[in-house]
């Protein structure tokens, strides 16, 4: 069990990239996170063997789809031993109700959290697809869905945290991607603080990828930040 919030993105094409990392990385560091990238090449057998290395792995699949088959793919995270599992939000009341009544059912469920509003688009972007909307009252409007749906908290920009903190209380999970060592770049990423400010802020985890798998020294990177966050 590590006390650090840093979840690293092992966004990497093959399962031997992220293994070379995993190895060399301490469970008592940081927690590490599975997307599409990487599970879609290497799929439950390498959530197998982070476990056995003894990492906390958050599936960052982001079920959106019909309530029937979010339940059912959460439900399948479940057997697979994650300690945390995501959906979209916007797949609406029902199908989050029934993946948390669905992992209820299970002795030791992972943490159930949606996706509000993806941490690279900027507000231009946001209103391309949701005209006419205020992107921050779209994150605040689905954590709200989020919450009474009974999951354990959301996905957002840390520019949201404390507008959520203050809505949802000290209880609810606020996961932000979007961190941002100072240095580090941006690249596709719109909606960024760096870890002190996001921890300052409210945030409960860290998801932060690229400024640490992409670094020179990938653990100098993972240790620097932790040493920032008083977590090392
Ligand atoms: O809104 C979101 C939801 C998920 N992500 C994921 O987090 C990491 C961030 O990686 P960086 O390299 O630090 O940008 C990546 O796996 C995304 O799929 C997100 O960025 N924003």
């Amino acid at each position: 069990m590590t006390h650090s919030p840093v979840i690293v993105a092992l966004d990497y094409p093959t399962a031997e990239g992220a293994l070379d990392l995993a190895r060399r990385l301490d469970p008592a560091d940081c927690r590490l996170k599975v997307g599409k990238e990487l599970y879609t090449r290497a799929g439950p057998a390498l959530l197998a063997q982070l476990h056995t290395l003894g990492f906390d792995v958050f599936l960052d699949l982001k079920f959106h789809d019909i309530p029937n088959t979010v339940s059912r793919a959460v439900s399948v995270a479940a057997d697979l031993g994650v300690w945390m599992v995501n959906v979209h939000a916007s797949c609406g009341r029902r199908a989050m109700t029934q993946a948390a009544d669905t992992l209820a059912q299970f002795s030791a469920p992972p943490e159930l959290i949606a996706v509000t509003v993806l941490t690279s688009f900027s507000q231009a972007e946001f209103e391309e697809v949701h005209h006419g909307e205020r992107l921050e009252e779209r994150v605040s409007m689905l954590a709200a869905l989020t919450q009474d749906c009974g999951l354990d908290g959301v996905v957002c920009s840390p520019h949201e945290v404390p507008r959520l903190r203050a809505e949802r209380g000290l209880n609810f999970g606020l996961v932000t991607p979007g961190v941002r060592p100072v240095g580090s770049d941006a690249g596709d990423q719109t909606r960024i603080m760096t870890p002190e400010q996001a921890i300052a802020a409210g945030s409960s985890y860290l998801v932060i990828g690229r400024p640490i798998t992409q670094a020179s020294d990938p653990l100098q990177a993972l240790h620097q930040i932790n040493l920032t966050l008083g977590a090392d």
